[in-house]
This record gives structure tokens, C-alpha cells and sequence, in this order.
């Protein structure tokens, strides 16, 4: 058996509770090298600078993939003058894995508004950059729990945008597209050899036959019966309600929602220390933890690695199966 390469785990924000997340990870057991500012770390972590991903270091030590940035991290203050190097390190991240030197890449959260202001950052987040930095590839979110049977996996297919912009920007071509890339990436990368599919309603009720919405009436259920003739497992449009309790869930292995709360909501509620965040679609392996930055808690030596571990371990699940 060949040993695992490693996962690429970037320090996202350093005022986040990224940072002190990683030493917390070698729990884990599995190899991933921190790519960032060891000044960055907790006083007291053990850390090892590498060259390379694979560069052995003694147990129970960070390696760390040295990445300098202009100034020292202060809990819950992200400094515009850090923005431009937290790019940077997702960049190099993505590149180590593209070349093969990295399984993949395991991304610690970023503050997507300190990014905009302090590097004018073009991107509503990762799953977007990622996209870019990828040739431009389609890619789909997928939220995916490690900690409750049947399992809760979720995709919004509008991400970040205003709620009042979702009915226009939820197109039959993009439903269809987030449809193609999950099907896809739930053979590849989760070994589910016939993947089923539930489509959510956009409205209430799924519309109930056009009194509260006619958007599923009128191109959502056409579109998956097209889709079903060409040998997709889909169901829906469905009430979004009720597709979540556990019977539910039973009947599907991923839910496709309209809007970013329909999607995150369920699952941050049935497993929020255990979710984990994937990009669909790319050519590398990406997840993360489902969490943001947690500014109020930043430093405090409290913040939860579950997450964290579990997106780490996923990847290697990922990574071993392409
Ligand atoms: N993948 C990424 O880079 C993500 C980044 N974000 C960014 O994070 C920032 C803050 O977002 P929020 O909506 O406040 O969400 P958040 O997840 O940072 O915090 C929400 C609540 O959960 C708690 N929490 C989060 N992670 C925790 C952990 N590991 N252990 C214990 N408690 C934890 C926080 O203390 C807070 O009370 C925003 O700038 C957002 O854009 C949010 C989600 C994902
Ligand atoms: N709410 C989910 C989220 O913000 C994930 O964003 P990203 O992985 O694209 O950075």
C-alpha cells in the first residue's frame, strides 16, 4: 500500500480561530502540512518547517510550509495588511496540489469581507477562487455531515447572493449544471455508484401547482424529467420543508437547494461540529470545515476542531479514491 501524500491545510484568516485549529488536527492521525505564518500559531505549538508536503517531521509536531506574512495576527482584528498573503497561500496551495506534491487541499475559513477590503478580493469566497484558479472550471458547494445517519449532503446552487436576487439567478442551465457536477462527483469522490438526487422547490409547498409559485411548475419539474429520460436518479421539485428529518433524508445521498440558507440551515442545525465543506467539480481535492472565522471566539483556546478533522480526513478519503 502506498503512503497517503499529504493535505495542503492553508491558514485562512490569521485573526481566526484557522491557526489555532491546526496543531488541534494532528488528532488526526493522517499527514497535512499548515501552509502559513508559523507566528501565527498558538505559543507553545511544535512545529517543523518543510521544503516540500512530504517531508517527514517527528511525531506529534506541525509541519509547517513557511509562508511569511507582513504582520502578526491579533484575535478577532483581521489586519488589511494580512489580506493579500491569505490569497497568496491559497494560490500556492492549489498549485502543490495540481503538480501532484499534495493530495489536496483542506481550507482553514477566511473572512471574506477583511479579503474584499484589504486585497480587493474579486471573489465571493474560496469555492469561487478555486474555480478561477482552476481554468475556470464549473464547480459546485457541497456541504457534506461526518456525524448523523442518514447523512445530510447539500448543495445550493445560488451561493452568495441576496436572497431577493435568487429567483432570477436560479436558471434551468445552472439547476442542470450543479445536477451534472454532483452526480459526478458523488461517483468519484464518494464511491456511490448510483447517486440519488432530491431537487428542492424554490417556494413554499414546491409552489403547490402554481398558487405559491410557479417556477417549479413551470421549468423546474420538466427539467428533471428531461434529466431523468437520460438515466439521472432524481426526485423532486420537493417541498424543502420536510426533506430533511431523517426518513427523508433516507431516500436520497444529496439535496440540491435553491438558495444558500435552504442548504446551510439543515445542516449547520443536524451537525454543525461535524460538517464539512466541499468544492465539486475541481480538478484537485478541495474541502474545509463548515465554519467561518469565529472572530468571537479567535484566541481563546476554545474553538472546536472537529470540523477541521473531519474535512482533513475527508480529503483523504477523496484523494484516495481518484
Ligand atoms: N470557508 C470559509 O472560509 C468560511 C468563511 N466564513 C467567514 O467567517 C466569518 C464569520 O462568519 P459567521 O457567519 O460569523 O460564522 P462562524 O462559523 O465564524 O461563527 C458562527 C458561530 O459559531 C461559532 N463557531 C464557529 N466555529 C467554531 C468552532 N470551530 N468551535 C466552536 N464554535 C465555533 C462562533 O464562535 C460563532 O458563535 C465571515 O467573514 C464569513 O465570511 C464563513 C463560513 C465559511
Ligand atoms: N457559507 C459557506 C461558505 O461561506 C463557504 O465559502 P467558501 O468555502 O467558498 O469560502
Amino acid at each position: 500500500m502506498t503512503e497517503a501524500r499529504p493535505i495542503i491545510l492553508t491558514c485562512g484568516e490569521p485573526a481566526g480561530v484557522g491557526p489555532e485549529l491546526a496543531p488541534k488536527a494532528l488528532a488526526l492521525g493522517l499527514p497535512f502540512v499548515f501552509l502559513g505564518d508559523p507566528r501565527h500559531l498558538p505559543a507553545g505549538t511544535a512545529w517543523a518547517e518543510v521544503a516540500a508536503p512530504g517531508d517527514p517531521v517527528a511525531p506529534g509536531v506541525l509541519a509547517v510550509l513557511r509562508h511569511d506574512f507582513p504582520a502578526p495576527a491579533v484575535p478577532g482584528r483581521p489586519d488589511p495588511a494580512n489580506a493579500c498573503a491569505v490569497v497568496e497561500v491559497i494560490a500556492r496551495a492549489v498549485d502543490l496540489a495540481l503538480t501532484g506534491a499534495a493530495g489536496g487541499i483542506c481550507t482553514l475559513p477566511i473572512s471574506k469581507e477583511a479579503l474584499k477590503r484589504g486585497a480587493g478580493f474579486a471573489f465571493p469566497g474560496h469555492t469561487e477562487y478555486l474555480a478561477h484558479l482552476a481554468g475556470d472550471v464549473p464547480v459546485a458547494m457541497m456541504l457534506a455531515s461526518t456525524n448523523v445517519e442518514p447523512p445530510c449532503r447539500v448543495v445550493p446552487v445560488t451561493i452568495h447572493i441576496p436572497l431577493a436576487e435568487v429567483a432570477a439567478a436560479l436558471t434551468p442551465a445552472l439547476l442542470e449544471q450543479a445536477i451534472r457536477i454532483t452526480d459526478a462527483a458523488m461517483r468519484r469522490d464518494f464511491g456511490i455508484a448510483r447517486p440519488r438526487l432530491a431537487i428542492a422547490g424554490l417556494n413554499p409547498h414546491a409552489g403547490e401547482n402554481g398558487v405559491m409559485g410557479e417556477e417549479e411548475a413551470r421549468w423546474m419539474a420538466p427539467l428533471v424529467e428531461r434529466l431523468r429520460g437520460e438515466g439521472f436518479d432524481l426526485r423532486g421539485p420537493l417541498p424543502a420543508d420536510t426533506m430533511f428529518h431523517p426518513a427523508a433524508r433516507a431516500r436520497y445521498d444529496a439535496a440540491l437547494c435553491a438558495y444558500h440558507d435552504q442548504a446551510l440551515i439543515p445542516i449547520k442545525t443536524l451537525d454543525f461540529a461535524g460538517g464539512v465543506n466541499v468544492t465539486l467539480g475541481l480538478p484537485f481535492v478541495r474541502t474545509s470545515p463548515d465554519h467561518g472565522t469565529a472572530f468571537d471566539i479567535a484566541g481563546q483556546g476554545v474553538a472546536d476542531a472537529q470540523s477541521v478533522i473531519a474535512a482533513l480526513r475527508m480529503a483523504h478519503e477523496m484523494a484516495a479514491r481518484r
